[in-house]
């Protein structure tokens, strides 16, 4: 089955369920306070579930009147009703120890009275829990439609857990907290659903035939209630209700009501006279009540309130990725039909974004005055005048074909064409993927296998919808089939912001300058994460660690000779604006505990550290930074941030190491050797030790500090200290 029913689906069962969702979600965000609520208040008694239950009775006997009932809740709150020695009838919470009052019935809040109508019933009465309870299903129902999507999406079972490839923000948190939410959707949807069907009496009754015992020739001689056997053998914590006789009379009897069964007992003699074990389905109804509502335990009434939050956010995320998908995908009018057309664009597409290349490519032909037509894979039939045909396709799953095109390899077997094409084929993947672009890979195949197909150019691979990538591809295509084309860069293309230049250092004494660059959109992002920058004439993205100062980036950048990224960045003026994406780096974002953090860089490794050195939310945490350069004048372009740094206090020590420098020829590796007793102490104190610049001075870097942590710690080094970012 195609991973497209299963999302239709899933889908389907969002749109038609998601106001009664919703509604649901919402009071059910309210309701998973009330049990919380109860279980914080102070009614339950320590060591009760010690107690014997003819304990209890005996010190309710000494203090009231009349016991009429004792009750048990899921809270282990111990609820009785008596009648005082004032002759007041009076139901209140009890120590069991003293039977003396500490606490009134805790009555239902309003907003908990509203949220659970609501909940329950849509105040629509049975209608209401006839909605509800289908609404319950159709949510187990995406769940396991849920269950479905991810594990094709992860490449199989064995691997639901493992890493979520980003795609989008939405896709990637809609997948990873999926993952662990789906099994608290189930249990809830389920025991939502025996819910409805228990109010409506759709379950079998308990067919459990109570055991009964003839009654006693002394039913008239009374014994004390305290001595009665099964009293003295029960505990308080088995007992969840004990009724006690209506009157003296002899048809009337104690009920007591068990975790497991139902006793009723002789009011005279205490034998029990029945005992109704519990079934399947008192059972079934007990653990659905619990588990539903979450009474009686924080930890899963927590973990009900997280799911509903984690409901909310699918709706919210799953129906972003809908719209997006469906803004995506280019709908073709073709000014030419598939029997009259010369050029044939096929297109293979999950989510929509090729189209809109199959559409920039299209636009160019139509704009030359070919004739052309584009439809989908599955759509392939026999084109009656086609001379050429190219297929764009994307890669789904793990490796498999996108959604419209699972029926191209049938479809190419069977149908015939008159003419010859010659075929190109271009795949859109990602390089995160162990199967890049394998779809394509087998397209080409079948094609070059194909009676009736001659190759044209080489299979194509297209990284991340790469528009420049892209456009060397059709630069060569338009050679091959003596055209000119002028192709528009589509909307979905290489996902770049645009970023405005606010400064740019002049270039020192070694190549190097300091660039800031303002986002021109809201832009989340923290020192250490990454920019890439795609320059014009080149497919290969650059990638700069990321200083945050001010709330703009600031690049370190070397001029390289040959570096089209670095040259292109040094001619940049104030106000320009460049095209560029920011990429997350967790892991080498500042530490949020460690109490003393060094920072050891070399040349351009200094970017993110001055952003961290002049973070605000960084106030308890010490700073020590080493750097290494070439000369004195190496340092020049950093020192204003690094003053600033130190005026406020954001920044501890610094050491600076000058490799050419005739009075002092050091590398930051010496340094944190002169130094060493600092560098033990931080590891000692579990300190983090950030490391960015080249990969030659990491590799010093790390012996150094190895030898540091034998001799001084007698230890190895920690790696699990060190954060790197070393290219
Ligand atoms: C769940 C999922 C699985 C993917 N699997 C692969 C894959 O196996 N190989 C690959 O090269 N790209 C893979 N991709 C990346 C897509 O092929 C790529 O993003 C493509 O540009 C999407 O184009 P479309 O929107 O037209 O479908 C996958 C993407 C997603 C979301």
């Amino acid at each position: 089955m195609t991973i497209s029913i299963w999302r239709y689906s899933h889908l389907a069962l969002a749109i038609s369920s998601s106001l009664f969702i919703l509604l649901a979600t919402l009071t059910g965000v309210i309701l998973a306070f009330e049990p919380i609520s109860n279980q914080l208040k102070p009614y339950a008694v320590k060591n009760a579930d010690t107690l014997l239950l003819s304990q209890t009775i005996e010190s309710l006997e000494n203090v009231y009147d009349e016991v009429i009932r004792i009750e048990i809740d899921k809270n282990d709150f111990i609820q009785t009703s008596v009648v005082t020695k004032e002759g007041k009838n009076e139901t209140f919470y009890i120590n069991p120890f003293t039977a003396k009052k500490i606490g009134r019935v805790i009555e239902k809040a309003p907003i908990f009275k509203f949220a659970t109508n609501l909940h329950r019933s849509l105040f629509l009465k049975s209608t209401g829990r006839t909605i509800v309870g289908i609404v319950s299903f159709l949510l187990f129902l995406m769940a396991v439609t849920g269950i479905i999507l991810i594990t094709k999406r992860q490449g199989g079972y064995k691997h639901f857990f493992s890493k979520v490839i980003k795609e989008s923000n939405e896709s990637f948190y809609h997948v990873s907290i999926g993952r662990y939410a789906l099994i608290p959707i189930i249990i809830i949807t389920i025991t939502g659903v025996y819910l409805s069907l228990e109010k409506f009496s759709l379950l079998p009754s308990n067919t459990t035939i109570p055991v009964l015992n003839e009654a006693t020739p002394d039913d008239t001689i009374k014994r004390n209630i305290t001595d009665f056997n099964i009293f003295k053998s029960t505990r308080l914590s088995e007992v969840e209700r004990l009724e006690f006789p209506f009157s003296d009379d002899a048809e009337d009897y104690f009920v007591l009501m068990l975790n497991d069964k139902a006793l009723r007992i002789n009011q005279f003699n205490g034998t029990v006279m029945s005992e109704t074990k519990n079934g399947a389905i008192e059972l079934a109804s007990n653990w659905s009540s619990v588990l539903h509502t979450g009474q009686g335990s924080i930890l899963w009434s927590v973990i009900l309130l997280l799911t509903c939050f984690a409901l909310l956010f699918f709706m919210y995320s799953g129906f972003v990725m809908t719209l997006k998908r469906r803004k995506n995908t280019t709908k073709f009018t073709n000014k030419f039909n598939k029997d009259t057309a010369e050029y044939i664009i096929l297109v293979g597409s999950e989510t929509g974004s090729t189209f809109q290349f199959a559409k920039a490519l299209y636009d160019a032909l139509i704009a030359q005055g070919k004739s052309v037509f584009t439809s989908e894979l599955n759509s392939y039939t026999n084109y009656n005048q086609a001379k050429h045909l190219v297929v764009f396709t994307s890669t789904y799953g793990d490796g498999e074909a996108p959604v419209n095109a699972k029926n191209f390899q049938k479809l190419l077997h069977t149908v015939q064409q008159s003419n010859t094409l010659q075929y190109s084929v271009v795949g859109f993947g990602s390089l995160a993927y162990k199967n890049y672009c394998q779809y394509a890979i087998i397209v080409n195949t079948l094609l070059r296998f194909s009676p009736k197909f001659v190759p044209n150019l080489k299979l194509q691979k297209i990284h991340n919808q790469s528009f420049d990538t892209f456009k060397k591809w059709v630069k060569l295509w338009e050679k091959s089939n003596n055209l000119n084309l002028s192709v528009k860069k589509p909307l979905s293309a290489h996902k770049s912001k645009l970023f405005e230049v606010i400064n740019r250092s002049e270039i020192n004494t070694d190549s190097s300058f300091l660039i800031e660059l303002k986002p021109t959109q809201k832009t989340e992002f923290y020192s250490g994460d990454l920019l890439s920058i795609l320059p014009e004439e080149d497919t290969v993205e650059r990638l700069y660690s990321i200083g945050k100062v001010n709330n703009n980036i600031l690049l370190s950048i070397k001029k390289h000779p040959y570096g089209a990224c670095s040259r292109y960045l040094s001619t940049l003026k104030p106000n320009t604006m460049i095209s560029a994406d920011i990429k997350t780096n967790t892991h080498f974002h500042f530490p949020t505990s460690a109490k003393e953090v060094l920072m050891i860089a070399n040349g351009t490794g200094m970017a993110p550290f001055l952003g961290m050195i002049n973070d605000e939310n960084i106030n308890n945490t010490k700073t020590y930074l080493f750097w290494g350069g070439r000369t004195k004048s190496s340092y020049q372009m950093y020192s204003k941030q690094i003053d600033k740094a130190f005026y406020n206090e954001k920044l501890s020590e610094m050491y600076l190491s000058f490799s050419k420098e005739e009075s002092q020829k050091k590398y930051v590796q010496n340094a944190l050797l002169d130094k060493e007793d600092l560098v033990a102490r931080v590891m000692k104190n579990n300190g983090s030790i950030m490391i960015c610049g080249s990969l030659a001075m990491k590799k010093s870097v790390l012996e150094t500090l190895e030898a540091i942590s034998i001799t001084k710690l007698e230890r190895p080094l920690r790696m699990s200290q060190i954060k790197s970012d070393c290219y």
